[in-house]
């Protein structure tokens, strides 16, 4: 694609006639990733700037550079004041602008994201519907999987996941948009249809400034469902009526707000909720029918997933029968809630709990279900919210019989200061212990589990590595917790 082209997706930039319009082949932000004929955007990122890195680019081969802060090229340079939104725009336009080919849902709040992108694609597939999944766990495009960095990756990579997806037929892409995305413009390029909002409650307060700043970079998910009521387009924004903050959540979009709850009234509600340790049962109540739903899923929590799925599904015309097949078909999402059986007489469960709302939900769920004693096993990740640090543990200690408190991914900082944080203001030495070694904490827990006790393992979930430092070294709790069962039933 000419420069120009690929320029004129920009309202704003320095319409130099000047210009050399040279052809772009691809474009990059990385300099090590630059190859002949890149367009480089410069990035002043978090660690170092990308704007020091022109001459390697152009040394790669960069043709043209992206820039908001001065530099020297021998190759034209455009400046702009914005590089994050500059690059999604780039990139969405390089691309052809998939997101205009696909329905796209995107699904932001502090937990739940994951879980309720797998129970649509679930929705979506059983409705014969080829999908696309972007999040937490993998990239999905069809059955086919593929390793990620981030929750939401960065604009180039999107757009060129949304454009792969388009290649492959894939008509409804479904993702996970985090706080840090909508924050850094990673999904300014896109084109939303669905936009589900589950809950707010503290996390990432090392990035984001306060909670109402949280809140607003959540908002603009909303926000950027846009306007469309001149060209009848069709867009809602899916919004959980329990939580404090969806009154004022409502006002950031203009587009047709459905609702789904428990307590308030809203569009799409679970009446007769039973849960049990096998799962839960409701009555689902919708605009369009009113069905029973009986899940393998755990929890209240898990209830408020299914309910927001659930109305996705209904504005995307999933016929309900098709959406009481995938809820009644799905036993565990990876990692959420995942039980690590071998027969043994009490229950070990690996959760991804690392925020204090999701390791009280998933506590409070344990404790309920639990016939006798419940062990939770937790640490808190390096280098993130310091703040939340002493609230998970106060949480551990209020709902668990008793405490391990562990390394989760202590990253660059030392995992004795991170155990520090959490367990200084804590006041009944007698519910918990510290052990630094993950492997060695699990294997005590599980040495110290009773028939019907429960062992609730926090914090990594799906994750199959353990990050020290700067290496991540291979590390599964479910592989951890099944040896150290063998080893203790042998
Ligand atoms: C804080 C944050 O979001 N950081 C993201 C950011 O990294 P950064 O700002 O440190 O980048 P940098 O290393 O300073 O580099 C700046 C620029 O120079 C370029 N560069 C760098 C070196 C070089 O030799 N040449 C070169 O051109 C880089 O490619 C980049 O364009 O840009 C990177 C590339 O897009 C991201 O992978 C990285 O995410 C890191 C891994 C991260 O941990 N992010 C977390 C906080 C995050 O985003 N989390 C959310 C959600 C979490 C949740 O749901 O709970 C997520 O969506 O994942
Ligand atoms: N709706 C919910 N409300 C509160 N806690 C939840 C909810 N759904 C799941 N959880 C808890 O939060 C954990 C993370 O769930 P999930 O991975 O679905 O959330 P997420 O929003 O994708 O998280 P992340 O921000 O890490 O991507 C689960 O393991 C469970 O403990
Ligand atoms: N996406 C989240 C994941 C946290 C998972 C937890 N295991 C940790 O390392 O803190 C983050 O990067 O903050
Ligand atoms: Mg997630």
């Amino acid at each position: 694609m000419k420069l120009k082209e690929l320029l004129s997706s920009l309202s704003f930039y320095n319409r130099n006639s000047l210009i050399e319009d040279v052809e772009i082949t691809n474009i990059a932000i990385d300099s090590r990733e630059v190859k002949q004929g890149s367009l480089f955007i410069c990035i002043a990122g978090f660690t170092v700037n990308g704007h020091q890195y022109v001459k390697e680019a152009v040394n790669n081969g960069a043709v043209a550079i992206i820039a908001e802060q001065e530099v020297t090229a021998p190759v034209p340079v455009i400046y702009l004041t914005d590089t994050h939104r500059a690059l999604a725009m780039l990139a969405a336009k390089f691309y052809h602008y998939p997101t205009h080919k696909l329905a796209l849902i995107g699904v932001t709040g502090t937990n739940g994201k994951t879980t309720i992108t797998y129970l649509l694609e679930r929705m979506f597939n059983t409705n014969n519907i080829k999908t696309g999944v972007i999040g937490t766990i993998q990239t999905k495009i069809g059955h086919q999987t593929y390793p990620v960095e981030n929750t939401t990756p960065n604009a180039l990579i999107l757009q060129r996941t949304f454009h792969e997806m388009v290649d492959a037929d894939v008509e409804q892409a479904i993702m996970e948009v985090s706080s840090h995305a909508l924050d850094l413009g990673r999904v300014y390029g896109c084109k939303f249809d669905i936009a589900i909002f589950t809950n707010l409650s503290q996390d990432h307060l090392d990035y984001h400034k306060n909670m109402d700043d949280y809140f607003h970079a959540k908002s603009l998910l909303f926000a950027q469902l846009g306007n469309s009521y001149h060209n009848n387009e069709k867009k809602f924004a899916v919004i959980n009526e329990d939580d404090p903050v969806s009154n004022l959540l409502k006002r950031s979009t203009a587009q047709q707000v459905i609702t789904y709850g428990c307590h308030n009234k809203a569009d799409i509600m679970a009446r007769d909720i039973a849960l049990t340790a096998k799962g839960s049962t409701f009555y689902l109540v919708t605009p369009i029918g009113n069905i029973t739903i009986k899940s393998k899923l755990i929890g209240m929590f898990n209830v408020y997933n299914m309910l927001a799925a659930t109305a996705a599904a209904i504005v995307a015309k999933i016929p309900l029968t098709i959406i009481k097949i995938a809820l009644e078909n799905i036993s565990s999402i990876d990692g959420r809630f995942e039980t690590v059986s071998l027969g043994q007489p009490y229950s070990v469960i690996v959760d991804y709990a690392h925020t204090p709302d999701s390791l009280e939900n998933v506590l409070q769920t344990s404790k309920e279900i639990a016939k006798r004693k419940v062990y939770v096993v937790v640490g808190c990740g390096g280098d993130r919210d310091r703040s939340k640090r002493p609230l998970m543990a106060a949480i551990a200690l209020k709902y668990a019989d008793y405490a391990i408190f562990t390394s989760d991914n202590p990253r660059t900082e030392d995992p004795k200061v991170i155990l520090d944080d959490m367990t200084k203001e804590l006041t009944e030495p007698q519910k918990f212990e510290v052990i630094i070694e993950r492997k060695i904490a699990i294997n005590k827990a599980i040495q110290y589990a009773r028939k019907d006790d429960i062992v609730l393992i926090a914090g990594k979930g799906h994750e199959t590595y353990q990050q020290i430092g700067h290496v991540k070294y291979d590390f599964d709790d479910r592989e951890v917790a099944r040896e150290a069962i063998k080893a203790k039933e042998k």
